[in-house]
């Protein structure tokens, strides 16, 4: 019998007022992939998280995690997920420990292993040896793994990662990446993360959804998206040109962005003005 996917959406609507946020999105996780959806501020991609997360509701059918029905089944689901929103959810007033503590609780593991799972996320991330300070100290690459090591405690089997390396310096991203992936590679956890870097969905990830407008429009491994992008190329007669970057495949599929018709920006500013806020809280509080 074939084992169910890790995620399967099936026609993912949802809208803020009129305001269309995702637009039938069709999407299939594999168990143990690294799968990262993409797209420009606004195109749908946290919208998307959320309903999967079950913050957001969605209709019965239409949302399954490990074949378990997001709206039918949600503590299911619950139990199955960990989750790394973009704004901060680490308390700077605690240490370490108490923050992954706080989420053990929350998350309700058994607490007689509770002592050992949190040491276990803390060593994890590589947070062991601070886990008596106050978050307060971290750096900004810190924080990030300390929310990672929240997330992990309450050992899911989809981790889901929105902007995961915002407002981090390349050190802290590589840092931030090289604890997701010794994870997973140890506990066989399905990843998917949002991010806006080009470079890491090219190096961390193994498939790539591209939603603009809360649609998808591409989807494939990076080295499949770039071939294709050179296949149209080649049957609209451009030639001469480099081979292309994910971030040429990722402009291609983007159009001009922001300034698409029903785009964010288009349907109003107060939307594409809160994204920016949001993002700018975020990595100003990590910086
Ligand atoms: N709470 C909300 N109320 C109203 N509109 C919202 C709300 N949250 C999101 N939106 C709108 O829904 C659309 C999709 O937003 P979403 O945050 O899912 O995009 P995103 O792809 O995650 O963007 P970013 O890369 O900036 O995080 C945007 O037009 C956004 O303004």
């Amino acid at each position: 019998m074939e084992t169910a996917p890790a995620l399967h959406c099936t026609g993912l609507n949802y809208s803020f007022g009129d305001a269309k946020a995702v637009d039938g999105l069709d999407l299939r996780v594999d168990e143990g992939e690294v799968f990262g959806l993409l797209g420009p501020n606004g195109a749908g991609k946290t919208t998307t998280m959320r309903a999967i997360t079950t913050l957001l509701p969605v209709p019965p059918g239409v949302i399954e995690v490990f074949g378990h029905d997001a709206a039918r089944h949600k503590m299911a689901v619950r139990r199955l997920l960990g989750y790394v929103p973009q704004q901060l959810s680490a308390d700077a007033s605690l240490t370490g420990r108490e923050n992954v503590q706080l989420f053990a609780r929350v998350f309700d593991v058994p607490r007689r292993e509770r002592a050992a799972r949190v040491s276990q996320a803390l060593d994890a991330v590589g947070l062991g040896d601070v886990a008596h300070r106050l978050a307060a100290t971290y750096s900004g690459g810190m924080v990030r793994r300390l929310e990672l090591a929240q997330a992990l405690v309450s050992a899911p089997r989809l981790m889901i990662l929105d902007e995961p390396t915002i407002g981090l310096d390349p050190i802290a991203r590589d840092s931030v990446w090289d604890r997701i992936t010794e994870i997973r590679l140890g506990t066989g956890m399905t990843v998917l993360v949002t991010t806006h870097s080009m470079d890491e969905a090219d190096q961390r990830c193994d498939r790539l959804a591209l939603m603009h407008l809360g649609r998808l429009r591409a989807l494939g491994t990076p080295a499949q998206l770039k071939s294709e992008l050179v296949a149209h190329r080649r049957e609209s007669g451009e030639t001469g040109l480099p081979p292309p970057s994910l971030e040429d495949v990722f402009r291609y599929h983007s159009g001009s962005g922001l300034n698409d018709p029903g785009s964010a920006a288009e349907n109003g500013e107060k939307g594409a003005f809160r994204d920016v806020r949001r993002t700018r809280r975020t990595a100003s509080r990590l910086g």
